[in-house]
């Protein structure tokens, strides 16, 4: 089962602090699930301290949700201050596409900064690879044809990993292509799941020494498989969302045994 479960007992052993400078939509759940997988969550909007954060961190997580001018400019300034470091910077363009703001937005911190892993729903990933998509504020609207070539192309074009979420995520690093699929459909119906899945990556590759591409896969099927053992504890969407985290908090090796995954 690769190292996924060398992975999973090393957040717990190292607790890896994940710095999120995430929406306002999320803030709390994200910071719930870190804490629900044995990593430790930092929320900070505050360009000030970004710098001085980013070097107690493991991993930085940018996720442009509610973007305003001045979170932007922290998320510019702890991207480089990661790279400066080499720590990983995991970026969620959350809604690229639906507005020319956040589709400056998202050219922006991907050209100041070096993103190790890019994460995004299917429409996301469309619009930044230049197809104009329909899209429905933050939620994937449309089924896109050659999703996996997308993704891949567009990890080539990025010299990153990116991971395109939906029924099947498919995970690339320009090269190798996995597809995950692990997941529920209950997971659509709460708002942050994408979300939280980019903070659970940010422990994951906090752990994972550089290997982006497994740190990438692993995330998704702790977010898949947990999201699979919540919907079969209860069918309300409320207890759904207790059960996902009961799920992510006594995640162990051995449930990566219903992990469903393949390498293309
Ligand atoms: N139809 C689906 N069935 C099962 N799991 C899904 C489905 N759509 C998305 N997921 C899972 O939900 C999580 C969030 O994905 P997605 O809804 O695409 O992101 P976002 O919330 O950013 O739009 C991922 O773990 C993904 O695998
Ligand atoms: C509803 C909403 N509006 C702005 S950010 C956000 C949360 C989106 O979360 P996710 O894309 O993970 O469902």
């Amino acid at each position: 089962m690769r190292d996924f479960g060398k992975i999973i007992v090393g957040i717990r052993e190292k607790k890896p602090l994940v710095y999120n400078i995430t929406n306002l939509v999320v803030i709390n759940i994200s910071a719930n699930a870190l804490l629900s997988i044995g990593a430790s969550p930092i929320m900070s909007f505050e360009k000030q301290e970004a710098a001085d954060l980013v070097k107690i961190s493991s991993a930085l997580l940018i996720n442009m949700g509610t973007p305003t001018q001045d979170t932007i400019e922290t998320m510019i300034i702890a991207a480089k201050a990661a790279n400066k470091i080499g720590i990983p910077i995991i970026f969620d363009p959350v809604g690229v596409g639906a507005s020319s703001f956040r589709n400056d937005i998202a050219n922006k911190i991907l050209s100041e900064a070096k993103v190790d892993i890019l994460k995004a729903n299917a429409s996301e990933v469309a619009n930044l690879s230049g197809l104009k998509v329909q899209t429905k504020g933050v939620e994937s609207c449309e089924t896109i044809e050659n999703i996996t070539d997308i993704t891949k192309n567009l990890a080539k074009e990025l010299g990153c990993i990116v991971c395109t979420t939906g029924k099947t995520d498919v995970i690339s690093d320009g090269n190798e292509v996995y597809l995950c699929e692990n997941g529920h459909e209950a997971l659509t119906k709460i708002t942050g799941s994408g979300c939280m899945l980019g903070s659970i990556m940010g422990a994951t590759a906090g752990v994972c020494g550089k290997d982006y591409l497994i740190a990438a896969l692993c995330a998704c099927l702790i977010m898949g498989i947990s999201g699979e053992i919540a919907a079969s504890k209860t069918n309300m969407l409320g207890s759904f969302q207790v059960e996902f985290f009961n799920a992510l908090s006594i995640f162990e090796p051995e449930t990566f045994n219903s992990a469903r995954y393949k390498k293309l």
